[in-house]
């Protein structure tokens, strides 16, 4: 064993993801200023924050796909930026605005991804059938992903991030436009995916799911962590949405300042 895996460091070692000091900025916004997390492995944790927070600038720099103008991102205990093959094989991501092959079926996606990570066959064509099935995409059959739903778009780059098994995932928003039942599934297979030991990271603005399906919780504003930690511990025995209001909703005018709307 080298001395960094004995420290806890190095691949395999320390917590699944380990931010520090992350740091974007796109020229006068400092869109993150410096964010510093840890979460643990087997940990879900849900990062929360208004439009703008730096939510999505944050996931796109601890998966590699934004360049950081300063700090470190590491998954499974790789350096992201500095081994980005090696991170990427230890992460699946759903990323962002969802821009997917579109002229291909959902189950060619599916195949396209799984060779490009170098899955053997036949285990990647079982995987493939598995992951429609589950997500209720098998019956679109050839239907190409250009004329897939939001929902169902949502759904198959779900299905790509999960699709090499890895132990960490980073998912932007992953019940966006999703219907109930898809829904409950993946929280389902999400929580499955926890308890043999995988690490998830999603971003929502539904308070109501991240205290129901998440471990852990991050409220960022402004490019910076405010406050982290257990749901329990960032409640405090109260609603997550009243302490995200009381953490981030400052500066906000009134709803009834809009008294014309709706009068005649
Ligand atoms: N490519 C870019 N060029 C310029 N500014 C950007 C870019 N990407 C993000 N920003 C800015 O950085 C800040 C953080 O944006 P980001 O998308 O990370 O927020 P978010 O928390 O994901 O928001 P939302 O909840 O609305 O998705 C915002 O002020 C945004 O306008």
């Amino acid at each position: 064993m080298g001395a960094d895996a004995a420290a806890g460091h190095g691949p395999g070692h320390g917590p699944a993801v380990r931010l520090r000091g992350l740091v974007k900025r796109f020229g006068p916004v400092q869109a993150v200023a410096g964010i510093d997390l840890d979460v643990g492995r087997g940990r879900f944790l849900g990062l929360v924050g208004p439009n703008g927070a730096g939510k999505t600038t944050t996931l796109s720099m601890a998966t590699g796909l934004l360049r950081p103008d300063g700090g470190t991102a590491e998954v499974d205990g790789v350096d992201v930026w500095r081994d980005p093959l090696e991170a990427k094989r230890r992460t699946g991501v759903l990323p962002e605005g969802l821009r997917l092959l579109e002229r291909l079926s959902g189950g060619e996606l599916l195949t396209f991804t799984g060779r490009l990570r170098g899955m053997p066959e036949p285990a990647l064509g079982q995987r493939v059938a598995d992951l429609l099935g589950t997500l209720g995409l098998a019956d679109a059959g050839p239907q190409l992903v250009v004329d897939y739903s939001t929902g169902m778009r949502k759904k198959v780059a779900l299905a790509c991030a999960l699709l090499h098994n890895p132990p960490v995932l980073f998912l932007d928003e992953p019940f966006e436009a999703v219907d109930p039942v898809s829904a409950r599934t993946i929280r389902e297979v999400l929580r499955a995916y926890t308890g043999r030991g995988g690490t998830v990271v999603l971003s929502s603005h539904v308070m109501e799911l991240v205290e129901r399906l998440c471990d852990d919780v991050a409220v960022i504003a402004g490019g910076r962590v405010l406050a982290a930690g257990t749901v329990e511990q960032v409640r405090g025995g109260r609603p997550l949405e009243e302490v995200f209001v009381d953490l981030v909703g400052g500066g906000r005018r009134e709803a009834s300042e809009l008294g014309w709307l709706g009068t005649t």
